[in-house]
Order: C-alpha cells, then structure tokens, then sequence
C-alpha cells in the first residue's frame, strides 16, 4: 500500500509517517524543504522517540520523498498510484497544494477507477472539506462530477505534541506518548483506509470541537500568557500557578459550553481537561511559546480555538466569559517580532487602535458584549 503525505514536518514524521508505517504503508512524503526531501530518500527510514522517562525509540523505515516545488510531476504520478492522501503542512498552505493535487487526480482517472480519499490532518476544522473545495475550483463541470464519486475527503481530527525539533539527526522527531487520529467514516469512500490508530466516528464534530476548544484553546492560551508573563516554553509557563490557574479558568469555561451542546458526561469533562494540562506539563517536552502562540491571526479567527468558544460559550449558558476573553486579549498583545502574524496585528493595533484590530480580527462588532468585555481585559493586561 502506498500512502502519499504532504508535508513532512513535525506531525507528518512524528504521527502520521509513524501510523502509516506501523499499518503496513510504504509512505511517499511530499515537502518544499529540499534537505529533509534528501535525506529522506538517502537515509529510508527515520526515529521517533517519545517524551517520556523511558525515551522509547521505533525505527520508521519504508518512506521516501519529492520535492513538489522542483518534481511536481513525480508527485502526480505518486498520486495517481497511491492508495492514501493525508496531509500535515498547516491550514494556510492547503488551498497551495489543491492545485497539484488536482493535477494528480486527473492522472489518476486515466489511469484507474480505483476510489482514493484524501485526509488533511490540521488543526482547524473541516481541512480536508477546505481542501476539497480548492480542489473542486480547479476542475471543469465534468471532472466534478466525475471525481465527486471517486474521491473522498474526510474530515478528521489529530491529536498528538510535537514541539519544533533541534536534534543533531535532522530526521529524528521527537513525540509525546499521547496521540489520538479521529476521522469521520460517512465521507469515507471505498473501503476504510486500514491504518491501525485512526478511529472512525459518524459524526466528527463532537470529536474535533472537544479537541480544538480543549487542548488548542489550552495551549494556545499557556502560550499567550506564558510570553505576556515572559516565559520561553510551556512547560515554564504551566509551572507558573497564575498561569496555570488562567489556563484551567478558560478550559472550564469552554468545557461547561461543550458539556451543554454535546452532552459528554461532566466529570469525564473534567477528567480530559485534567490529563490535557498534564500533557502541556511534560517536562521531557522543550516546547517554545511562540511555536504554540504561531500565527496569532488565524488562531483569532472567528471559527478558530479562542474567539469560537467564547461565543459559543454564549450562546450555550448565557453568561459572559472571562478567561476566555482575558486569553483573547493576551492573544492581541503577543508582539514577537519573529512571527509575521503577530507583527501585523501590532500594526495594526499601532495604526488603528485595538477596536479595529478586534473588530478585524474576531469579526467581533463593537455592540456586543464579547467586544466590550475583550476591550476591558485588554486594557487590564495592558497596564499591569
Ligand atoms: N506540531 C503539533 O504538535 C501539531 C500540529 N498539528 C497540525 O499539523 C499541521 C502541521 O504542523 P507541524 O507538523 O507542527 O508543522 P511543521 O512546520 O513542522 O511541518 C509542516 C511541513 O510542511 C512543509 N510545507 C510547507 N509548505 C509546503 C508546501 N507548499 N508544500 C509542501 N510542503 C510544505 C514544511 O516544509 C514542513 O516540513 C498544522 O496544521 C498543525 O496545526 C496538529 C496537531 C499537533
Ligand atoms: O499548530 P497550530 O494550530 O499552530 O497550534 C499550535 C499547537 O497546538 C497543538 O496542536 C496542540 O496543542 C500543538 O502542539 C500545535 O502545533
């Protein structure tokens, strides 16, 4: 079986390369970074060591690699031939990559009826729907129809740390233990892609809402407080108890919204929100805050990890959040001048004032009481 995966990075090495090969796939990556491209095709094989006491170390062996800026035909051709596409680059690289992609399956109906489903592995929801539908931009009325049937795009959840990695093996990745691969099947189409590790549910949106307003809510917030209170990793930042004590205010807050819409079970609720700020604390972990913090504005997006569950939180209770909308305004006042992201909120909060950054960025409207009370706790954290 061979499984195609864009984006050989962190979690592409560390969690899905590692699944893959562990299911039987010999696994094709596909990355821009043209030495990890060569050292994958020179070496074969790569570690994953986990972030535990014991470091236990496994081998992944059977992979391979294109550089799909210099070989974008070799990538067509490994798309026309694979039996899997995943991807793990980012949710702003997705609609650069539709476009090959498409390229890819257009060789593929020449050559086979065989189904293939594609599975973006992001944190956001609905990747691989984003994905399908730049995708879809690119064909004709009839290629839709005719891929419409043949190939699916199931949206999925993942769950797994993997810190940026300064080992001497540039190849090495190292993980925590935890990992979790959530898809939905009714999208599936064909025969379920037989990789040991992914759990297939009905319904995904319990699944990646509980996940991305848990354990990207918390650590995005670890990541935002910790820089405001000048700590360099999460782990610092989750051994200060101010810190901690804000983290675990805002998880409370989206975890009674997440209670009241999905009905998990409460002290389940709790119990995950509890071995979550475990896992941020894992001292075999040097994972930096502003690897966490990246790219401020998409994670201020109105749908994404802090803004969504406050108003939602809303919607569900009726009460006004306060953690939340204390991390929403931490989140305004990330200014590392390494991140593009952060650099133009700065900017614009410099040129226009924070309304129009707020307003911009949350798509929150100056009338409602999220706005107002983002407004208040920013101006509490700017003049500590
Ligand atoms: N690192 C983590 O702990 C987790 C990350 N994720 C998600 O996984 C995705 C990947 O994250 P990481 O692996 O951490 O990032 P990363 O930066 O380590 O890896 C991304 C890889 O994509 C490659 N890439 C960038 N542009 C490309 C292009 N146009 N074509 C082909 N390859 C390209 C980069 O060279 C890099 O190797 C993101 O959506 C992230 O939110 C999800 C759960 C956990
Ligand atoms: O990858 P994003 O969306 O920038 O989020 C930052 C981090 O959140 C986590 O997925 C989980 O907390 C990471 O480890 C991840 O990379």
């Amino acid at each position: 079986m061979l499984a195609v995966h864009f984006g050989a990075g962190n979690i592409g090495r560390g969690f899905i390369g590692n699944l893959l090969y562990h299911s039987g796939y010999e696994t094709c990556f596909v990355d821009v970074n043209d030495e990890i491209v060569r050292l994958l095709n020179e070496k074969k094989e790569y570690r994953v060591v986990l972030a535990e006491p014991a470091q236990e170390e496994v081998t992944i062996k059977n992979v391979r690699a294109i550089n799909n800026a210099s070989n974008p035909e070799q990538v067509m051709a490994a798309i026309a031939e694979a039996d899997l596409v995943t991807t793990a680059i980012g949710p702003n690289i997705l609609p650069l990559i539709a476009g090959l992609i498409a390229d890819g399956l257009r060789k593929r109906v020449e050559q086979t009826d065989k189904p293939l489903n594609i599975i973006a592995c992001e944190n956001m929801i609905g990747g691989s729907s984003l994905l399908k539908e730049k995708i879809f931009e690119k064909l004709t009325a009839d290629e839709k129809a005719q891929f419409e049937g043949r190939f699916g795009f199931p949206d999925s959840a993942v769950d797994r740390i993997v810190p940026n990695q300064v080992n001497e093996d540039k190849l090495m990745v190292k993980v925590e233990p935890f990992y979790e691969w959530v898809v939905e099947e009714p999208k599936i189409i064909g025969k379920k892609p037989p990789v040991k590790g992914i759990t297939y549910v009905q319904e995904l949106v319990p699944y990646i809402e509980r996940k991305l307003f848990t354990v990207n809510t918390g650590h995005a917030l670890a990541a935002y407080f910790g820089y405001y209170f000048g700590m360099e990793t999460i782990n610092q930042a989750m051994e200060n108890q101010k810190i901690r004590d804000l983290v675990e205010g805002s998880l409370k807050e989206s975890g009674e919204f997440l209670v009241g819409k999905y009905g998990f079970n409460e002290e389940e609720h709790n119990k995950y929100i509890q071995k979550i700020i475990g896992r941020f604390s894992n001292a075999y972990i040097v994972d930096e805050v502003t690897r966490v913090g990246r790219s401020p504005i998409r994670k201020l997006g109105p749908n994404d990890r802090l803004v969504s569950p406050a108003r939602q939180y809303v919607e569900v209770t009726g009460k006004q959040p306060e953690y939340l909308l204390k991390g929403i305004a931490a989140a305004l006042l990330y200014d590392f001048q390494g991140d593009g992201e952060a650099v133009q909120v700065q900017t614009v909060i410099k040129e226009q004032g924070v309304e129009a950054a707020i307003q911009k960025f949350t798509q929150f409207e100056p009338v409602s009481e999220l706005f107002q009370g983002i407004m208040e706790q920013y101006k509490q954290l700017e003049n500590k």
